[in-house]
């Protein structure tokens, strides 16, 4: 076959295709593209060996090989030169070829690689570009076929997931999805999701996946197609786990901003709103009105502190904070006071973002402040300042007085007898009392004076600026005014008080020695009747200092025995006989010779020692009596029982026990109270008496009708006598027919009650004989015999007295 044969052969073909002779190795024909490949013309290449475009050694061996026989086909990768010298790779194919009419000759048929392997080097970068990116991806990314089978997954899965090496050296897909299932929290719920991803090849899905290690992953799977269709699918895994926390702290942060009771406002650097939150507009008192924009200057307001903006401009740009105390202006209510904590927030890069004020409401604070200040300061009762108040308005008035060498007083106010109503008429009563008073003496000072309760129905008045003559006539105006009758619940009554002056400086300098000076002045009123005003005088003190020396040396006396029983007779009226005697106290105080009762048993009852030295007096009546009645002479004793001594809680105790000690018939012993024992507190009174009645005690009530002699608690106490003061007795004697009447009175009385009556103080005959027509029962007294020691009663016991016979009754 001619070359021209095989030229339109293979004319046709996309092939570059030599036709070679097999002897002589030159080619005997080419196709176009062969020319457009060796860049050569038709005449340049036919004829030419073909070793004459072979590039490399390996060339020429095969073709010597072919002309020897040893090779018959091949196909193989080889560089040609083309004409212009320029290497070019192609794919050939090597072959004889024997046409049915001609000779075997070797068919070269090849194909440029350039294009090819341009592509595929293409190809190649962008893999390694896309694994390169798949690599560098945060994301964990799972790439699987259409049968779930994995196909590859970079290193942040793997290290999301912690797989283990062997899993990413060798694949194995049901190891892998079994580690994937064990580090999930809900394994079951995580094979179902997959197997349900591979049942919908197309379906997109979002979700969360929570691993055990306390992770949260979240998972977005997406179809992988190729040309429109599915051949896999790419799940992409996040941690979101930080930004859970953050969301999860952000919608604190808001929860905190909505519903703290602190009012919040955020605004921008220029300190213009932005946002506030409820109780911000609450405060405001702009819930429907959004202040947002509004520079919050408008809002607030700093009275006592011009230029407050340029402070807390300045403090922000200074220290990023300012905290200090703000008044909020409100549209429809009364401006509050804020307690303002406001702080800058910048950004990263330093630069001023928002500013945040946070306010306290104030008002409640200041309004507790107020009252606790009032509770502090004030007497709840009578809303008087009390001691503190007064003790700094005074030490105030030292400082004045000190500077201008001008004086002031201090008035020390007790109301006289008030403890009387107290007890009688309840406290509630006593309380409405204690304010009228307190309203009377504030009408009698001026605005600049301070009137002080400090407790009880004790008040202590500052009089600003007052001279001598000033302080009396304000005591005066005082005393008057509180013995204006009162009327409280159409109960109408009157009162008095008694006032001590001390002056500043003469009598002190602190409000202690002030108060202490007017408290012994006022004491000294109290002791001559009460009632008026009286000025301190030094030696005062040295009375107060003499009653401190008494108590001391009672105290001592009764360590020393230096106390003794004196007895005086009574007299039983109807026969004559002494069936009875009184003890009375005397004490042989060293230097002082005998002293009686009356000067020392005051002072006991003020210290409290009387408890001590009652308790005394009844240990001694008791065994004396005892001892009497051992002797064929049984007496009744009868016991003086001071109020303190009978409040003490062991009090009836105390007297069975020492009845019980020394074995005394308790019909022996009689007890004397007094009157304001059985006003104090009645209903303890009233069980204490029941008690010692019931042991068999005998109760008598001295000194009646010197003080309250209400037949209330006469009729109440059931008690068995009833002793009429010796004034009434005295009075008796003066032929006063008033007292007569009186006594005869008290003598009916406790009959009408049941009680015996004894006469106290019988120092004449004809007291006595009226007595005795009146129907006394008792009667002690001088005009039979004084208190006598031990010794000398006994003789008078059970004695039978030659009595003068009783008097015609009295007319009135
Ligand atoms: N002018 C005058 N006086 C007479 C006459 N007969 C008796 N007296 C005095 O009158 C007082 C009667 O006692 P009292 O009213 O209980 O008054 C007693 C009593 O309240 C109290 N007292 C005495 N001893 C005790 C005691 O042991 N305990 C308590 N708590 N008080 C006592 O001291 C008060 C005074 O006692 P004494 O000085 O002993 O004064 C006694 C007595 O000496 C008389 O005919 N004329």
């Amino acid at each position: 076959m001619s070359h021209l044969h095989w030229v339109a052969i293979t004319e046709g073909l996309l092939e570059s295709v030599w036709v070679v002779d097999p002897e002589t190795l030159h080619i005997l024909a080419v196709n176009e593209a062969a020319l457009r490949l060796l860049g050569a013309r038709r005449d340049e290449v036919v004829g030419s060996p073909v070793h004459r475009w072979a590039s490399d050694l390996q060339d020429h061996v095969y073709w010597d090989e072919w002309r020897r026989g040893v090779v018959q086909t091949l196909e193989s990768e080889a560089m040609l030169v083309r004409r212009d010298g320029e290497l070019l790779r192609v794919q050939r194919r090597i072959g004889p070829v024997r046409p049915a009419d001609g000779a075997t000759v070797v068919l070269v048929a090849m194909q440029d690689l350039t294009e090819y392997q341009r592509t595929q080097q293409r190809l190649e970068e962008l893999l390694a570009e896309l694994r390169a990116v798949l690599e560098s991806s945060s994301d964990g990314i799972l790439v699987c076929d259409l049968d779930g089978r994995v196909r590859a997954f970079n290193r942040a899965f793997a290290q999301m997931w912690a797989l283990p090496t062997t899993l990413l050296t060798t694949p194995d897909d049901p190891a892998l999805l079994r580690h994937l299932a064990a580090s999930v929290s809900d394994a079951s719920a995580f094979q179902a999701r997959l197997s349900e991803l591979q049942r919908a090849p197309l379906m997109e899905a979002h979700d969360i996946v929570l691993l055990r290690s306390g992770r949260m992953l979240e998972r977005a799977s997406r179809p992988q197609l190729a040309r429109g269709r599915p051949i896999g699918r790419i799940h992409v895994y996040r941690d979101v786990t930080e930004r859970a926390a953050i969301d999860a702290k952000l919608r604190l942060a808001a929860k905190v901003f909505e519903s703290s009771l602190d009012a919040i406002v955020v605004t921008d650097p220029e300190r213009r709103i932005v946002a506030c939150n409820p109780a911000a507009l609450r405060l405001t008192d702009r819930a429907n009105d959004d202040p947002a924009g509004q520079p919050v200057a408008t809002l607030l307001d700093a009275p006592n502190r011009p230029g407050w903006e340029a402070e807390v401009a300045a403090a922000l740009a200074e220290r990023g904070y300012w905290e200090g105390e703000l008044w909020l202006r409100r549209a429809h209510a009364p401006a509050v006071a804020l307690l303002v904590s406001w702080v800058l927030l910048r950004d990263a890069q330093g630069q001023p973002l928002n500013t945040v004020l946070f306010a306290k409401d104030l008002s409640e604070k200041l309004e507790a402040q107020r009252r606790i200040e009032q509770l502090a300061y004030h007497d709840p009762l009578t809303g008087l300042p009390n001691r503190l108040l007064l003790g700094e308005r005074v030490a105030h008035a030292v400082r004045l007085a000190q500077r201008s060498g001008r004086g002031f007083a201090v008035l020390f106010l007790d109301l006289d007898r008030f403890k009387g109503i107290n007890d009688s008429l309840g406290h509630a009563f006593g309380d409405r009392v204690l304010v009228e008073v307190a309203q009377r003496l504030q009408r009698c000072l001026r605005q600049t004076d301070t009137l002080a309760r400090l407790g009880g129905d004790e008040f202590v008045i500052h009089l600003h600026d007052a001279d001598r003559s000033a302080a009396e006539r304000t005591a005066q105006r005082i005393i008057d005014a509180v013995a204006r009758p009162v009327t409280i619940d159409e109960m109408q009554f009157t009162l008095s008080c008694s006032i001590g002056i001390a002056m500043y400086p003469h009598d002190g300098t602190t409000l202690d020695e002030l108060i202490q000076c007017a408290d012994t002045a006022m004491y000294q009123v109290k002791e001559r009747g009460k009632g008026h005003w009286r000025f301190y005088q030094a030696e005062m003190n040295a009375h107060l200092l003499a009653r401190i020396q008494t108590d001391h040396a009672m105290r001592l006396g009764l360590q020393h025995g230096e106390f003794e029983l004196h007895y005086q007779p009574r007299v039983d009226l109807r026969s004559g006989r002494v069936t009875a005697c009184e003890a009375l106290l005397r004490w042989h105080r060293p230097g002082h010779g005998l002293v009686l009762p009356g000067a020392f048993i005051g002072v006991a009852e003020e210290t409290g020692l009387i408890a001590q030295l009652g308790q005394w007096v009844l240990e001694q009546a008791v065994a004396q009596a005892r001892r009497w009645a051992d002797a064929g002479r049984p007496a009744q004793v009868a016991v003086n029982v001071s109020a303190l001594q009978f409040e003490q809680t062991q009090f009836v105790q105390d007297v069975a026990d020492t009845l019980q000690r020394h074995g005394l018939p308790a019909g022996l012993l009689e007890l004397e109270l007094t009157e304001s024992i059985l006003v104090r507190d009645a209903e303890e009174a009233l069980a204490k008496l029941q008690a010692l009645a019931q042991l068999g005690i005998t109760l008598s009530l001295d000194d009646f009708g010197t003080g309250y002699s209400s037949l209330t608690y006469l009729k109440r106490f059931a008690l068995h006598r009833l002793k009429i003061d010796r004034s009434f007795v005295l009075a008796l004697h003066e032929d006063g027919q008033a007292d007569a009447a009186i006594v005869a009175a008290i003598v009916q009385m406790g009959h009408a009650l049941g009680m015996e009556v004894v006469a106290e103080g019988v120092e004449h005959a004809p007291q006595l004989q009226r007595l005795q027509a009146l129907g006394c029962d008792h009667f002690q007294g001088f005009w039979y015999a004084r208190p006598l020691p031990v010794a000398e009663v006994e003789a008078h016991l059970g004695r039978t007295v030659t009595l003068p016979g009783a008097a015609p009754a009295p007319s009135a």
